[in-house]
Protein backbone atom coordinates (compact mmCIF):
# COMPACT_ATOMS: atom_id res chain seq x y z
CA UNK A 1 0.00 0.00 0.00
CA UNK A 2 1.50 3.88 -0.73
CA UNK A 3 1.67 5.62 2.29
CA UNK A 4 1.24 9.41 1.85
CA UNK A 5 3.07 12.37 2.71
CA UNK A 6 0.73 13.21 5.55
CA UNK A 7 1.36 9.11 6.40
CA UNK A 8 4.93 9.53 6.84
CA UNK A 9 5.79 13.17 7.55
CA UNK A 10 4.02 13.96 10.78
CA UNK A 11 2.48 17.60 11.66
CA UNK A 12 3.42 16.56 15.92
CA UNK A 13 1.07 18.16 17.99
CA UNK A 14 2.62 21.43 20.50
CA UNK A 15 3.51 24.44 19.64
CA UNK A 16 5.43 25.13 16.61
CA UNK A 17 8.71 26.86 16.37
CA UNK A 18 9.99 26.37 12.81
CA UNK A 19 8.09 25.58 10.21
CA UNK A 20 9.72 24.85 6.53
CA UNK A 21 7.18 24.99 3.76
CA UNK A 22 7.96 23.96 -0.06
CA UNK A 23 11.40 25.09 0.88
CA UNK A 24 14.02 24.25 -1.79
CA UNK A 25 17.96 25.58 -2.38
CA UNK A 26 19.76 25.34 -4.60
CA UNK A 27 23.90 25.87 -4.95
CA UNK A 28 24.03 27.34 -8.50
CA UNK A 29 21.70 25.25 -10.62
CA UNK A 30 21.75 22.27 -8.51
CA UNK A 31 19.23 21.71 -6.59
CA UNK A 32 20.33 20.42 -3.01
CA UNK A 33 16.98 20.49 -1.41
CA UNK A 34 13.40 19.40 -3.19
CA UNK A 35 10.44 20.77 -1.31
CA UNK A 36 10.92 20.09 2.16
CA UNK A 37 7.83 20.26 4.75
CA UNK A 38 8.82 20.11 8.16
CA UNK A 39 7.27 21.33 11.52
CA UNK A 40 9.50 21.81 14.75
CA UNK A 41 8.64 21.91 18.26
CA UNK A 42 9.25 24.57 20.48
CA UNK A 43 11.58 23.81 23.27
CA UNK A 44 12.18 19.99 21.88
CA UNK A 45 15.12 17.95 20.29
CA UNK A 46 15.04 17.26 16.77
CA UNK A 47 17.44 15.14 15.08
CA UNK A 48 17.94 15.27 11.75
CA UNK A 49 19.44 12.08 9.60
CA UNK A 50 20.28 10.44 6.76
CA UNK A 51 23.25 9.37 4.78
CA UNK A 52 25.96 11.56 3.73
CA UNK A 53 25.11 14.22 0.82
CA UNK A 54 21.75 14.31 1.41
CA UNK A 55 21.09 17.59 2.52
CA UNK A 56 21.25 18.06 5.84
CA UNK A 57 23.80 20.66 6.18
CA UNK A 58 21.97 22.28 3.73
CA UNK A 59 18.37 22.45 5.09
CA UNK A 60 20.40 23.50 8.77
CA UNK A 61 22.10 26.63 7.23
CA UNK A 62 18.45 28.45 5.71
CA UNK A 63 17.12 28.55 9.19
CA UNK A 64 19.67 31.63 10.06
CA UNK A 65 20.51 32.42 6.35
CA UNK A 66 24.04 31.75 6.94
CA UNK A 67 24.22 30.45 3.52
CA UNK A 68 23.81 33.82 1.82
CA UNK A 69 27.33 34.54 3.20
CA UNK A 70 28.30 32.17 0.24
CA UNK A 71 27.64 33.61 -4.17
CA UNK A 72 24.96 31.07 -6.01
CA UNK A 73 23.56 29.80 -3.16
CA UNK A 74 20.07 30.42 -3.44
CA UNK A 75 16.62 29.11 -1.27
CA UNK A 76 12.89 29.60 -1.92
CA UNK A 77 9.93 28.76 -0.23
CA UNK A 78 9.07 29.45 3.34
CA UNK A 79 11.20 28.83 6.55
CA UNK A 80 8.53 30.16 8.93
CA UNK A 81 9.94 31.47 12.61
CA UNK A 82 7.33 32.03 15.28
CA UNK A 83 4.88 32.52 11.79
CA UNK A 84 7.43 34.80 9.92
CA UNK A 85 8.92 33.74 6.65
CA UNK A 86 12.90 34.20 7.09
CA UNK A 87 13.79 34.35 3.86
CA UNK A 88 11.65 37.67 3.48
CA UNK A 89 13.64 40.44 2.34
CA UNK A 90 12.66 42.90 4.81
CA UNK A 91 14.19 40.05 8.31
CA UNK A 92 16.77 41.83 10.02
CA UNK A 93 19.35 38.95 9.63
CA UNK A 94 21.51 40.37 12.59
CA UNK A 95 18.40 39.90 14.91
CA UNK A 96 17.91 36.38 13.13
CA UNK A 97 20.90 35.35 13.79
CA UNK A 98 20.56 36.42 17.64
CA UNK A 99 17.41 34.76 17.92
CA UNK A 100 18.80 31.10 15.98
CA UNK A 101 22.53 30.24 17.49
CA UNK A 102 24.87 27.72 15.52
CA UNK A 103 27.32 25.10 16.69
CA UNK A 104 29.40 23.53 14.21
CA UNK A 105 31.17 20.47 13.78
CA UNK A 106 34.47 21.42 14.19
CA UNK A 107 35.00 23.87 17.64
CA UNK A 108 35.09 27.28 15.98
CA UNK A 109 36.55 29.31 19.31
CA UNK A 110 37.66 33.51 17.94
CA UNK A 111 41.49 33.39 18.82
CA UNK A 112 40.88 35.81 22.12
CA UNK A 113 40.39 35.07 26.12
CA UNK A 114 37.82 32.75 27.18
CA UNK A 115 35.60 35.45 28.61
CA UNK A 116 35.84 37.52 25.04
CA UNK A 117 34.57 34.36 23.66
CA UNK A 118 32.00 34.73 25.18
CA UNK A 119 31.58 38.36 25.45
CA UNK A 120 31.90 38.62 21.49
CA UNK A 121 28.15 37.71 20.41
CA UNK A 122 26.86 40.26 24.01
CA UNK A 123 28.89 42.94 22.49
CA UNK A 124 27.97 42.99 18.48
CA UNK A 125 23.88 42.95 20.03
CA UNK A 126 24.12 44.96 23.77
CA UNK A 127 26.04 47.78 25.45
CA UNK A 128 26.45 46.50 28.99
CA UNK A 129 27.93 47.92 31.91
CA UNK A 130 31.31 45.66 32.77
CA UNK A 131 29.74 43.89 35.46
CA UNK A 132 26.85 42.86 33.76
CA UNK A 133 28.83 41.73 31.07
CA UNK A 134 30.64 39.53 33.84
CA UNK A 135 27.37 38.05 35.03
CA UNK A 136 26.02 36.94 31.36
CA UNK A 137 29.77 35.62 30.88
CA UNK A 138 29.51 33.67 33.97
CA UNK A 139 25.60 32.73 33.78
CA UNK A 140 26.27 31.20 29.66
CA UNK A 141 29.10 29.46 31.08
CA UNK A 142 27.51 28.13 33.57
CA UNK A 143 24.51 27.19 31.53
CA UNK A 144 26.67 25.29 28.90
CA UNK A 145 28.33 23.64 31.70
CA UNK A 146 31.72 24.76 31.33
CA UNK A 147 31.88 27.31 34.06
CA UNK A 148 33.78 24.76 36.89
CA UNK A 149 36.35 24.09 34.78
CA UNK A 150 37.22 27.56 33.39
CA UNK A 151 36.16 29.88 36.20
CA UNK A 152 40.01 29.90 37.11
CA UNK A 153 41.07 30.51 33.26
CA UNK A 154 38.83 33.42 31.81
CA UNK A 155 42.00 35.22 30.74
CA UNK A 156 43.55 32.42 28.74
CA UNK A 157 42.74 31.43 25.21
CA UNK A 158 39.83 29.76 24.39
CA UNK A 159 41.85 27.74 21.88
CA UNK A 160 43.87 26.47 24.52
CA UNK A 161 40.88 24.55 25.90
CA UNK A 162 40.34 20.23 24.89
CA UNK A 163 38.42 19.69 21.91
CA UNK A 164 35.24 19.57 23.96
CA UNK A 165 35.66 22.48 26.30
CA UNK A 166 36.22 24.41 22.82
CA UNK A 167 32.86 22.89 22.55
CA UNK A 168 31.31 23.47 25.31
CA UNK A 169 32.45 27.30 24.60
CA UNK A 170 31.32 27.85 21.18
CA UNK A 171 27.52 26.77 22.95
CA UNK A 172 28.57 29.38 25.98
CA UNK A 173 28.72 31.82 23.11
CA UNK A 174 25.74 30.76 21.28
CA UNK A 175 23.58 31.25 24.57
CA UNK A 176 24.88 34.14 25.73
CA UNK A 177 22.87 36.23 23.37
CA UNK A 178 19.71 34.76 24.84
CA UNK A 179 18.60 33.06 22.14
CA UNK A 180 15.41 30.78 21.30
CA UNK A 181 17.14 28.31 18.90
CA UNK A 182 20.01 26.83 18.81
CA UNK A 183 21.64 24.90 15.46
CA UNK A 184 24.11 22.03 16.02
CA UNK A 185 25.39 20.65 12.77
CA UNK A 186 27.59 17.82 14.21
CA UNK A 187 28.53 18.99 17.08
CA UNK A 188 29.88 16.16 18.29
CA UNK A 189 32.08 14.41 15.27
CA UNK A 190 34.99 15.68 16.12
CA UNK A 191 35.46 14.87 20.00
CA UNK A 192 36.16 12.04 22.00
CA UNK A 193 33.22 9.73 23.60
CA UNK A 194 34.01 11.46 27.52
CA UNK A 195 33.54 15.07 25.76
CA UNK A 196 30.47 13.84 23.73
CA UNK A 197 28.29 12.45 26.18
CA UNK A 198 29.21 15.87 28.59
CA UNK A 199 27.40 17.43 25.47
CA UNK A 200 24.51 14.83 25.15
CA UNK A 201 24.15 15.69 29.05
CA UNK A 202 24.51 19.31 28.22
CA UNK A 203 21.67 18.93 25.05
CA UNK A 204 19.59 17.32 27.46
CA UNK A 205 19.97 20.07 30.25
CA UNK A 206 19.20 22.90 27.45
CA UNK A 207 16.17 20.71 26.17
CA UNK A 208 12.87 22.65 26.73
CA UNK A 209 14.03 26.42 27.10
CA UNK A 210 15.61 26.37 23.47
CA UNK A 211 14.63 24.73 20.64
CA UNK A 212 17.24 22.28 19.45
CA UNK A 213 17.61 20.92 15.95
CA UNK A 214 20.97 18.72 15.31
CA UNK A 215 22.47 17.18 12.27
CA UNK A 216 23.82 13.96 13.37
CA UNK A 217 25.87 10.92 11.55
CA UNK A 218 24.93 8.65 14.93
CA UNK A 219 21.93 6.78 14.90
CA UNK A 220 22.40 5.73 18.89
CA UNK A 221 22.89 9.64 19.68
CA UNK A 222 19.96 10.50 17.69
CA UNK A 223 17.65 8.05 19.43
CA UNK A 224 19.44 9.06 23.08
CA UNK A 225 18.81 12.54 22.75
CA UNK A 226 16.04 13.62 20.35
CA UNK A 227 12.31 13.72 20.93
CA UNK A 228 12.03 13.76 16.94
CA UNK A 229 13.49 12.74 14.18
CA UNK A 230 13.32 13.99 10.28
CA UNK A 231 15.10 11.43 7.80
CA UNK A 232 16.21 13.21 4.60
CA UNK A 233 17.43 11.50 1.93
CA UNK A 234 18.60 13.41 -1.69
CA UNK A 235 17.56 16.31 -1.05
CA UNK A 236 13.86 14.99 0.53
CA UNK A 237 12.37 14.35 3.74
CA UNK A 238 11.51 10.93 3.44
CA UNK A 239 10.01 10.50 6.87
CA UNK A 240 9.38 12.53 9.89
CA UNK A 241 8.13 11.87 13.50
CA UNK A 242 8.51 11.29 17.37
CA UNK A 243 12.01 9.32 17.73
CA UNK A 244 10.95 6.44 19.54
CA UNK A 245 8.70 5.65 16.50
CA UNK A 246 11.04 6.34 13.93
CA UNK A 247 13.55 4.06 15.52
CA UNK A 248 10.97 1.27 16.37
CA UNK A 249 8.20 1.77 13.57
CA UNK A 250 10.04 3.25 10.80
CA UNK A 251 6.80 3.28 8.13
CA UNK A 252 9.23 3.59 5.20
CA UNK A 253 11.76 0.87 4.18
CA UNK A 254 14.30 3.67 3.20
CA UNK A 255 14.33 4.80 7.28
CA UNK A 256 14.43 1.13 8.12
CA UNK A 257 17.39 0.38 5.65
CA UNK A 258 19.34 3.57 6.99
CA UNK A 259 18.89 3.25 10.79
CA UNK A 260 19.93 -0.53 10.46
CA UNK A 261 22.84 0.35 8.43
CA UNK A 262 22.17 -1.49 5.33
CA UNK A 263 22.87 1.55 3.50
CA UNK A 264 24.63 4.72 4.06
N1 LIG B 1 29.23 24.58 -1.49
C1 LIG B 1 28.64 23.69 -2.26
N2 LIG B 1 28.62 23.81 -3.60
C2 LIG B 1 27.99 22.92 -4.39
N3 LIG B 1 27.33 21.84 -3.94
C3 LIG B 1 27.31 21.66 -2.61
C4 LIG B 1 27.96 22.56 -1.69
N4 LIG B 1 27.76 22.12 -0.43
C5 LIG B 1 27.03 21.00 -0.55
N5 LIG B 1 26.76 20.72 -1.84
C6 LIG B 1 25.98 19.57 -2.36
O1 LIG B 1 24.67 19.61 -1.79
C7 LIG B 1 24.25 18.31 -1.43
C8 LIG B 1 23.89 18.29 0.06
O2 LIG B 1 25.06 18.53 0.83
P1 LIG B 1 25.04 18.65 2.41
O3 LIG B 1 26.41 19.06 2.84
O4 LIG B 1 23.90 19.48 2.83
O5 LIG B 1 24.77 17.15 2.83
P2 LIG B 1 24.85 16.46 4.26
O6 LIG B 1 23.70 15.54 4.34
O7 LIG B 1 24.97 17.49 5.33
O8 LIG B 1 26.21 15.63 4.11
P3 LIG B 1 27.27 15.14 5.21
O9 LIG B 1 26.54 14.18 6.08
O10 LIG B 1 28.33 14.49 4.39
O11 LIG B 1 27.76 16.36 5.94
C9 LIG B 1 25.37 17.37 -1.82
O12 LIG B 1 25.09 16.84 -3.07
C10 LIG B 1 26.58 18.26 -1.89
O13 LIG B 1 27.52 17.77 -2.82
Amino acid sequence: MDRTHSDVISRPRGEVKISARGLNFYYGNQQALINNDLDILSGKVTAIIGPSGCGKSTHLRIYNRIFELYKGQRATGQLLLDGENVLDSKIDVLELRRRIGMIFQKPTPFPMSVFDNVAYGLKQHYLLPRSEMRDRVEEALKAAALWDEVNDKLDKPGTALSGGQQQRLCIARAIAVQPEVLLMDEPTSAIDPVATAKIEDLIGALRGRYTIVIVTHNMQQAARISDYTAFFYQGTIVEYGETETMFTKPKVKQTEDYITGRFG
